[in-house]
């Protein structure tokens, strides 16, 4: 077991963090595709890219070491000889159809030599020029699929993989390994399912939450309170019935979980707040930015174990916000910072280019979004440090900074 994992908290010094540059991906999404692969533009690869290197320059700059995606499944699959299984699993998951099409795609992405490489191409995605396909003779499903296909693309890129935040979630010294509620995007929790199995840094890693589970959740819905306190979205994207399942896997697993108290805050189903982490993120020890469109509808559940084993104490919790999370996290008080500066428009505008999603890289230093200014400002007077991220092109996507980022390692506070 070589399992480099350690995050308890949200704002502990951050030592290591995954990313994944936006790459040729970007360049498969087209106009009719943009809804059905969570994206509302085409974002500019080229300035995309840059954007993605300040970002990642700025985190270095704190001393931090920066993972890339790409490179550790690359690493995992060649440290493990798992490249063709992972190969099988990738085309089974690919919506591919016919048997022949698969065997010329297989044949395909075996003849590429390195093995980052492949991974890149995986994620690409595959336009029906780029292959030779089997005449259609001997095959109905090459004729109908054909005559039906709506897309040039023979496999869908997976262009949400820069929002590295969202297909796994590490707590703790363990990973939620998800089931994400879109098949375009559930793709890519196949790359944690490698890291975390082979990688020699991060193998043999404690999942309590599996992608083969019957619900769905995502990682932007998880915010790490402290070693023993998470907080969950109930959300477009994760299920009660997820929540649940991760409660019973932490409360009563024989893998090590530290986690006894789970805080569900139920936000409203749709785009706009699709995370808990597009409405609200922990910026310093007593301090959140928040979204002040969700303050009137949320509703906050407090799990711990019931009496009986299996069976959980759920309590809704009726009391402000800044007590209920004063008291998760044994504070006196905490602040509630709004996006937008509590300006209904000014608010709204910036929730949706990710005003609120903030990546702490230490207490009170947080990663924000350049193009929310009217929120920046707010932050600067009230004391924060901040690394500022140009945002053109990769607001595009719906994600802010930490969407784009998985820490694998803080140090303690
Ligand atoms: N944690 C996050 O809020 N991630 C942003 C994900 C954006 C992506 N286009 C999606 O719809 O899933």
């Amino acid at each position: 077991m070589a399992n480099g994992l350690y995050v308890h908290s949200e704002i502990g010094p951050l030592q290591k963090v995954c990313l994944h540059r936006p790459g040729e991906e970007l360049l498969n999404l087209t106009p009719d595709d943009l809804e059905r692969l969570l994206f509302d533009d085409i974002p500019f690869l080229e300035v995309a890219q840059a954007e993605h290197d300040k970002f990642a320059e700025l985190l270095r700059g704190e001393g931090v070491e920066v993972l890339y995606l790409e490179k550790l499944v690359a690493e995992a699959l060649d440290a493990a000889g798992t490249r063709e299984e992972f190969t099988n699993q990738w085309l089974d998951e690919s919506g591919l159809r016919g048997h022949s099409t698969r065997a010329a795609v297989k044949e395909f992405m075996d003849s590429i030599e390195d093995t980052q490489a492949f991974v890149e191409k995986c994620i690409a995605g595959i336009r029906k020029n780029e292959i030779d396909l089997p005449h259609s003779n001997g095959s109905l499903s090459a004729i109908v699929d054909d005559q039906d296909a709506v897309t040039d693309l023979l496999i869908d890129p997976m262009p949400n993989t820069y929002f590295t935040r969202d297909p796994f979630a590490i707590v703790g010294k363990g990973v939620n390994l998800n089931h994400m509620y879109s098949v375009t995007r559930n793709r890519e929790t196949i790359f944690g399912k490698y890291i975390f199995r082979d990688h020699p840094e991060y193998n043999d890693a404690p999942l309590w939450y599996r992608r083969d589970s019957a619900y769905h959740t995502e990682g932007g819905d998880v915010l790490n309170l402290n070693a023993h306190t998470l907080a969950i979205g109930i959300s477009q994207r994760t299920q009660a019935s997820a929540i649940d399942t991760l409660a019973r896997n932490m409360f009563w697993g024989d893998k090590g979980s530290e986690i006894d108290t789970i805080y569900a805050f139920n936000i409203p189903a749709s785009r706009a707040f699709m995370h808990l982490d597009t409405v609200f993120t922990q910026i310093d020890v007593d301090k959140f930015t928040i979204h002040p469109g969700i303050m009137g509808t949320l509703q906050v559940f407090k799990i711990t174990k019931g009496a009986t084993d299996g069976e959980l104490s759920i309590e809704e919790m009726n009391d402000t916000l800044e007590h209920i999370l004063a008291k998760a996290l044994g504070l006196d008080a905490v602040k509630l910072i709004k996006c937008g500066a509590g300006d209904p428009v000014a608010a709204a505008r910036e929730q949706w280019n990710d005003g609120s999603n903030t990546l702490c890289v230490a207490p009170g230093k947080i990663c924000v979004y350049q193009r929310n200014t009217v929120t920046n400002d707010v932050l600067y007077k009230e004391g924060l440090d901040l690394l500022v991220v140009p945002s053109a092109e990769l607001s595009r996507g719906r994600g802010g900074p930490r969407c784009m980022s998985m820490p694998f390692a803080r140090a303690d506070i």
